[in-house]
C-alpha cells in the first residue's frame, strides 16, 4: 500500500534540537509529531530503568510493534536519537540534526545531564555516530544533515522540510 504522506525521521544527538524541529514542522505540516520517548514511556517499550545514564532501556521489537501500523498509514514525523530500527520502507526522508560541541555543552548542562551521559553524548556528536548510522541505514538521496545552533538556522531548516513535504505531496498525488 503506498502512502498518501510521507513519513520523517528528525533524528540527532540528545540535545541538537529534534523535539523543538519536530513541534513548529508539526504546526506547519498538519504531520503528527511521533515522540518515541513518549511511546516507550506510554506503552511501557522498555525493560526498566538505568540509573546511570538517566532514561529508560528500549525494547525495539515492542516499540516497533506499537508504531507500526500508525507509521506503515504515513504522516508521522519520528523524533528520538537513533534511526537505525525502523525498516527502510517506512521511511521517505532522514534529518540528522547537528549542533557544534559548545553549544551542546551548554544545551546539557542546562538539562542537567549526569557527567557520564553528557560527555558520552558530546564525544558522539563530534564522532557523528547519527549522522554515520543514518547513512550506513538509509539510501543516502534521503538522508540530510541540517545544522541546528540557533534559532535562525531552526527556521530556516523548517522552511526547507516543509517545502520538500510540498514537492512529495505533489510528485505522490494520484490526479
Ligand atoms: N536551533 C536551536 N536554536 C536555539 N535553541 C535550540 C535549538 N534547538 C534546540 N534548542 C534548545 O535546546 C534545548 C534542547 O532542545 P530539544 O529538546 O528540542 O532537543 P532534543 O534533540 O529533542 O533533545 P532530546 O533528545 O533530549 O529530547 C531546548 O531548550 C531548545 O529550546
Amino acid at each position: 500500500m503506498s502512502r498518501t504522506l510521507p513519513n520523517i525521521i528528525i533524528t540527532g544527538t540528545p540535545g541538537v534540537g529534534k523535539t523543538s524541529h519536530c513541534e513548529l514542522l508539526a504546526e506547519r505540516t498538519g504531520l503528527k509529531h511521533l515522540s518515541v520517548n513518549d511511546v516507550v514511556k506510554s506503552k511501557e517499550c522498555h525493560e526498566g530503568w538505568d540509573e546511570e545514564y538517566q532514561s529508560w532501556i528500549v525494547d525495539e521489537d515492542k516499540l516497533l510493534d506499537a508504531i507500526e501500523d500508525e507509521v506503515k498509514q504515513g504522516g508521522c514525523i519520528i523524533d528520538w536519537h537513533a534511526c537505525d530500527l525502523f525498516p527502510k520502507s517506512w521511511i521517505d526522508l532522514v534529518v540528522v540534526l547537528r549542533v557544534e560541541s559548545s553549544v551542546l555543552y551548554d544545551r546539557l548542562t542546562e538539562r542537567k545531564y549526569p557527567e557520564l551521559k553528557l560527555q558520552e553524548n558530546l564525544d558522539s556528536e563530534i564522532m557523528e555516530v547519527l549522522l554515520q548510522e543514518a547513512r550506513d541505514s538509509y539510501d543516502e538521496e534521503i538522508v540530510v544533515e541540517l545544522q541546528s545552533n540557533d534559532a535562525e538556522q531552526m527556521d530556516e531548516n523548517v522552511d526547507r522540510i516543509e517545502a520538500w513535504f510540498k514537492q512529495w505531496k505533489e510528485n505522490n498525488s494520484s490526479a
